[in-house]
This record gives structure tokens, C-alpha cells and sequence, in this order.
């Protein structure tokens, strides 16, 4: 019997200017073929809840990348840190990241990671993951050398659990990947799904 040609599978790319995503990708073993970001506005609608506020922005980050990329598979995810019904905001200054700090101490949040993976023929997969964090109430030192540290810039929310800030979190339930950026566990799923 003639052997079937092997089609070779679409490239993937990454649809992120975070170096985390691309982190956790390689953790995974997975290296997209090429990264680019998806340039779009990110403020949330008015009235917009977290959890369709990730969904939303990760199919827009992967459809606006998508477009640039035909007959690529493009993933997308977006991380959404809440208060409640409150999206916190990207931390770009310490005002912000002080705002986010006294919010999150001695309480419990979400962070909602919407991911994306969109294909060639026009298939598009979304998960929205969810896990729970608690902060132990934080001092003013802890708050002034975190602050210091700079390590909140560019976090949703004001914190980065890969670095300093795990030493304030009391508990996580769900995903860990998840509150870096990019939930792991079902990401492999949708690639393995679409056959890569
Ligand atoms: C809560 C938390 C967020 N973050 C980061 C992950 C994301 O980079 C960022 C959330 O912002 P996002 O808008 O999800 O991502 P981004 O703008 O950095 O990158 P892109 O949109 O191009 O994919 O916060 C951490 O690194 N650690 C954490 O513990």
C-alpha cells in the first residue's frame, strides 16, 4: 500500500509580548514557531465582569494576530485579576500598585486567564480558568519593599506570584500557570486538540 504523504502541521504562533507566556510555553515543551503581539485596546467595557472581560480580550488578541497570519494556528490568553466584580488594573505606576496591594491584603481574589487558540479553517477554542488566591494581611514594610522591588510593574493587579509576592500568599486553589499568565493544563489540551 503507498504511504500517505505527512502534511506538516500550520505553524503556531503566539499571540503575546509577555515573556512569561513564552516561558511557560517552553515549560511545556511546546516553542511556537513565531511570537506577535497583538496591539488592541485592553480597558474593560463599562459594567464588564472579569471573567468575560479575559474571554473577550484573548479571542481579540488572537483574531487581531490571526489576521496578519493566514493559515497559522494563533494562541492568545489575557490575565484577569478581580476584586469581587473590580478588575484590577495593569500595574504601571506605584500609585496603582499600592491601590492593588491595600485591595488584595488579608483577602481573598480571583484571577480569571482567558486563552484563545484560533486555526486556520476558522475554529476558535476558548477556556476561561479560574483560581483563588489569598493574600496574608500585608505590613507597611512588606508593602514599601515590595513596592521597591518593582516587581509589580506590568502585573495585572499589582503582583507577580512567580517572584517576591509568594512570600504573601497565605493559599491558591486551581491553577498555578494559570495567575502567571498562561493555565498550562488546558492550553496542552486545545494544542493537542488541534493536533500539534
Ligand atoms: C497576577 C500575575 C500577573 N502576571 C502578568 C502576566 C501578564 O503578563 C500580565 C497580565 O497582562 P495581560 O494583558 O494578560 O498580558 P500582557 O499585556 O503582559 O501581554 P499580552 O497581552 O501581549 O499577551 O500580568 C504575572 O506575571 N504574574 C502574576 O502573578
Amino acid at each position: 500500500m503507498a504511504e500517505q504523504p505527512t502534511r506538516a502541521a500550520p505553524p503556531l504562533v503566539l499571540a503575546s509580548a509577555s515573556p512569561r507566556r513564552l516561558d511557560l510555553l517552553a515549560q511545556i515543551g511546546r516553542r511556537p514557531d513565531a511570537v506577535d503581539p497583538a496591539d488592541i485596546d485592553e480597558s474593560p467595557l463599562a459594567g464588564e465582569l472579569p471573567r468575560p472581560h479575559a474571554q473577550r480580550l484573548a479571542i481579540a488578541k488572537a483574531q487581531a494576530v490571526a489576521e496578519r497570519w493566514p493559515g497559522a494556528i494563533v494562541l492568545a490568553a489575557d490575565t484577569v485579576v478581580a476584586c469581587g466584580r473590580r478588575i484590577l488594573p495593569k500595574a504601571e505606576d506605584e500609585a496603582t500598585a499600592r491601590t492593588c496591594l491595600a485591595l488584595l491584603s488579608g483577602r481573598r481574589h480571583r484571577v480569571y486567564g482567558g486563552v484563545c487558540l484560533l486555526t486556520p479553517t476558522g475554529k476558535q477554542l476558548v477556556r476561561v480558568v479560574e483560581t483563588a488566591v489569598t493574600f496574608g494581611v500585608l505590613s507597611h514594610q512588606h508593602v514599601e519593599r515590595y513596592i521597591a522591588s518593582g516587581e509589580w510593574h506590568g502585573k495585572a493587579g499589582g503582583y507577580a506570584i512567580q517572584g517576591l509576592a509568594a512570600a504573601y500568599i497565605h493559599q491558591i486553589v486551581g491553577s498555578y500557570s494559570n495567575v502567571v499568565g498562561l493555565p498550562l493544563y488546558e492550553t496542552e489540551n486545545l494544542l493537542f486538540g488541534v493536533g500539534l
